[in-house]
């Protein structure tokens, strides 16, 4: 038999596309609940790093968009790790395989209920990762996935990683958003 996950998981696919709204323009590619089928999903897609500029990748547990609005993202943030251009060939493919190895495999322990998603920007000026939680009031639990993230990740003790609320992200003026929190 197959091996069961804590949650099922979906998976999302954006392209911009001028015609559509940013929202319509996110598509469910599918969803899973077990080890095996992410491993045959994984297999069967791009890698990140060869999707087109402008394209995302989102994971996020059954029921919750990939959107500041939806019900369960509102009231939370993202850790957020901006990668300079030069590391899409050394580090985007793995850093994102392992964020999403954290998610399916509840690596936060007792913040991993607190985990709602976490998504992948390819870009031209430097792609993005960001690890998306349900709650920004939850200090400890913010704090303790932050750094569960950079230890999983390899990220050195001198690169901070910063976590912005989804609050000052929509309302954000000019496209620095500030840190409510980093690790
Ligand atoms: C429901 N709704 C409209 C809505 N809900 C959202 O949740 C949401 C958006 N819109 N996003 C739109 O994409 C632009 C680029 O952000 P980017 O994160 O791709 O980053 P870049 O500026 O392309 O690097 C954002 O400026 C925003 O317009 C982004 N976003 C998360």
């Amino acid at each position: 038999i197959k091996h069961p996950l804590q949650h099922t998981w979906t998976l999302w696919y954006y392209e911009p596309d001028k015609s559509k709204s940013w929202e319509k323009s996110q598509r469910i590619i599918t969803s899973f609940d077990t080890a095996e089928d992410f491993w045959s999903l994984y297999n069967h897609i791009k890698l990140a790093s060869e999707l087109r500029q402008g394209c995302d990748y989102s994971m996020f547990k059954n029921g919750i968009r990939p959107m500041w609005e939806d019900e369960a993202n509102k009231r939370g943030g993202r850790w957020l790790m901006q990668l300079d251009k030069r590391q899409r060939a050394c580090d985007l493919d793995h850093f994102w395989l392992e964020i999403l190895l954290c998610m399916i495999g509840e690596a936060f322990n007792e913040h991993s209920d607190d985990i709602c998603g976490a998504v992948v920007n390819v870009r031209t000026k430097g792609d993005k990762l960001g690890v998306w939680t349900a709650d920004c009031t939850k200090t400890n639990s913010v704090l303790e996935i932050g750094r569960k993230l950079k230890e999983r990740l390899r990220i050195s003790a001198k690169t901070s990683i910063g976590y912005q609320l989804h609050n000052d992200a929509i309302s954000k003026v000019g496209s620095i958003t500030k840190n409510t929190y980093q690790v």
